[in-house]
């Protein structure tokens, strides 16, 4: 018998809380036995009846495919057979280009229970699922990984990354073109208000920002501290605030918490930023310019800034602007680079040819690319990388490259681009962005 043999795969959507026994509100058991699962994968802390209906009714409301992997038996006193030793789940959001939305694959909550991995469980569930994307004519897989080694083998690079930054907030923050209500008005909001807004303002976000990715159901929950944890009650030390335009309506929102800095090594009263979403510089700056300047705060924390971010430049004194981490958030996958690349407008015009190679052939082909005026055309002129092309690039450098997130400079002197020089430099001169491709949504 193969290892594979023991294993059954079975996919499933995820099932409403209702579809238990008559209305009682139960989770379908398969749904149950897959979530208590994932959980367990990830070291967290089990479900409650009432935590569990909540998460199975997001899982819904996003339409997940999940895929569970079981055994048939399981030793006495082990977990039973019934929950899976392999997850994984899918779903399709957006992808933002800044020029345009790509419905794309998003793929979640992996994991391989630790006494059957390294069996070619994750190899199993990753290439079914692209497969299928790829038949089903999604031009891109998204996912967040927790380890960088994982994903590049199935072709996903690097897209987007944020910057962990710490702002000192004494006196030495200043934001002088804020001042004075220059960049609009700042209010607290109740907690409560920021589900029924944040949806409008991060879909403007969304479709202006360059390698945003549409959010899932969960996330208003989880931006005003419905979603605590584990815990069933909602954490109401979670504060608000809204930026409006000159016509009174929110175009920007924060959601923060005070941390008690005692115990840390600096031990002073700090201002940790949850989500922040703003449409526009001005209401960018608005936010910053209002937690900033809160009372008794020494310290603003936020981990999932521009790693261009306009704010040190707008601060008096740069120096009160720390980066102190920087982070991989996106990693994309390209299965249809026709589809991709015409998804996007570019900063250079010409015309040349690029072999795309990939290990597991989804996305393989020589392509001519041409651009003219920054808008694209592109036709496949052969079904596997040909040797003769310009430029020849791994499906997994193309996404890095895709949005911008990696330079066409930075890939060829990692040796992952191929080619004649001038047409590297041409790729590069198109390929170029003015912000870094910018993505704030975890899943
Ligand atoms: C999108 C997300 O959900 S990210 C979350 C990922 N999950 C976790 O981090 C939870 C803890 N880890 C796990 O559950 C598992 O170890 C997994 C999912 C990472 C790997 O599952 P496995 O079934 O052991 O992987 P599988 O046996 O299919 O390995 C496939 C390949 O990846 C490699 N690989 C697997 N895990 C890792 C790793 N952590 N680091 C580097 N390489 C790895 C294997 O060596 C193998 O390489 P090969 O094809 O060149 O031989």
């Amino acid at each position: 018998m193969s290892q594979h043999d023991q294993y059954e795969i079975r996919r499933f959507r995820a099932g409403r809380p209702d579809d238990g026994a008559a209305g009682s509100g139960a989770v379908p058991p398969e749904t149950e036995a897959w979530l208590q699962a994932v959980n367990r994968g990830f070291y967290d802390q089990a479900f409650t009846p009432r935590t569990l209906r909540r998460e199975a009714g997001y899982y819904h409301a996003d339409d997940r495919l999940m895929t569970g992997v079981y055994v048939a038996d399981a030793p006495r006193y082990s977990v039973g057979a019934e929950v899976p030793v392999a997850t994984f789940t899918s779903f399709t959001n957006t992808l933002s280009t800044g020029d345009a939305l790509l419905p794309a694959h998003l793929i979640s909550d992996v994991t391989v229970r630790p006494t059957h991995r390294r069996r070619g469980l994750l190899r199993r569930m990753m290439t079914d699922s692209l497969a299928s994307a790829h038949g089903a004519g999604l031009p891109i897989a998204a996912l967040t990984a927790t380890e960088a080694t994982i994903y590049g083998r199935f072709g996903f690079g690097v897209a987007t990354q944020t910057s962990t930054v710490e702002l000192d907030t004494t006196s030495r923050f200043a934001l002088p073109m804020a001042e004075d209500g220059a960049v609009g008005v700042v209010e607290l909001a109740r907690r409560e208000a920021i589900a029924e807004v944040a949806g409008d303002v991060f879909t403007r976000f969304h479709e202006n920002t360059r390698g945003s990715v549409g959010r899932q159901a969960a996330y208003p929950a989880r931006i005003d501290g419905t979603i605590n944890g584990y815990r069933e009650e909602p954490d109401l030390s979670v504060r608000a605030a809204l930026h409006y335009d000159d016509d009174g309506a929110p175009d920007g929102y924060l959601t923060y918490r005070y941390v008690d800095g005692r115990g840390s090594t600096d031990a002073v009263p700090v201002i940790k930023i949850l989500d922040l979403v703003a449409t526009g510089p001005d209401s960018y700056l608005g936010l910053w310019n209002f937690i900033g300047n809160l009372d008794l705060i020494e310290r603003v924390r936020y981990d999932t800034a521009r790693i261009d971010d306009p704010l040190p430049w707008a601060m008096a004194d740069t120096r009160g602007y720390r980066v102190t981490g920087r982070s991989d958030l996106l990693w994309l996958r390209v299965l249809d680079p026709i589809a991709c690349l015409q998804a996007r407008r570019y900063s250079g015009d010409g015309e040349l040819s690029l072999a795309v190679t990939d290990p597991l052939d989804l996305a393989a082909g020589t392509f001519d690319v041409g651009v003219s005026g920054g808008v694209p055309s592109v036709q496949q002129t052969a079904t596997g990388p040909r040797t003769d092309a310009d430029v020849t690039i791994d499906v997994a450098s193309l996404s890095s490259a895709f949005l911008g997130g990696a330079t066409i400079g930075a890939l060829a002197d990692a040796g992952r681009i191929r080619g004649d020089e001038t047409a590297i430099r041409k790729l590069a001169r198109m390929f170029a962005v003015d912000r870094a491709p910018y993505c704030i949504t975890h899943f």
